[in-house]
């Protein structure tokens, strides 16, 4: 049986859209959650070599900080013409501007040098590894995927990081042409499109029914 989650939780991530989309999937879920930004959390390196390890490190190091329980979520996107990455790279692929145009850029330059220019070719998906941790040392971990294709140009300006380029499978707008609604795809009209929603319906199904 997993951990339940009550009360206060803090949000262990410095990145605004991901802190966004995670306060709007905690929110019907009767939690107060609290930011990292907000109680100035420092931002750990992320030294691990998967997703999970990541998401762990972060929740962590904050829940160890505030005293409380801490979600945390490490993503990314994977190409499989580019063999997996940017992957755990995806935020350092953005560099020290986090400019993400010039990443999206990179990964299309990374699909012409392979000629990937057929949708079947442009195969790619996003993971989202969440992990709770309470300051006892307890942790639960949950991931979520969603597997689409890459489009150039990019289309659209809602989202961040590299939604603009995503289209996911059976679905004609991109993630940045989607509003966040439609992103998460969340019951009752949805079950769940992005990887971080894939991932927190599991969260939820184990830690808060
Ligand atoms: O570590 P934190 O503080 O949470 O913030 P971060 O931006 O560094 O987050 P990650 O280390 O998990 O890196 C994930 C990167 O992958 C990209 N990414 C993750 N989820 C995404 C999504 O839903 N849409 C578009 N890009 C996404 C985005 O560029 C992120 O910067
Ligand atoms: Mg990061």
């Amino acid at each position: 049986m997993a951990r339940k989650l009550t009360g206060t939780v803090v949000i262990a991530t410095h990145n605004k859209g991901k802190l966004r989309e995670m306060q709007e999937l905690l929110a019907p879920r009767g939690l107060t959650a609290v930011s990292a930004g907000e109680l100035n959390l420092p931002e750990p390196e992320e030294t691990g070599a998967t997703f999970a390890e990541n998401a762990r490190i972060k929740a962590e190091s904050a829940a160890k900080s505030a005293n409380l329980p801490a979600i945390a979520d490490d993503s990314g996107i994977c190409v499989e013409a580019l063999d997996g990455a940017p992957g755990i790279y995806s935020a350092r692929w953005g560099g020290p501007e986090k400019d993400f145009g010039a990443a999206m850029q990179k990964v299309e330059a990374g699909l012409r040098e392979r000629d990937a220019f057929e949708p079947d070719q442009r195969h790619a998906w996003f993971i989202s590894a969440l992990c709770i941790a309470w300051p006892d040392g307890h942790v639960e971990e949950f991931e979520g995927r969603v597997d689409g294709a890459l489009v150039w140009p990019p289309r659209g300006t809602a989202g961040f990081g590299y939604d603009p380029m995503f289209l996911p499978d059976g679905h004609e707008r991109t993630f940045g042409e989607m509003t966040s609604e439609e992103k998460h795809g969340l019951p009752p009209r949805g079950l769940g499109l992005s990887h971080r929603a894939r991932a927190f319906i599991m969260l939820e199904q184990a830690c808060l029914a």
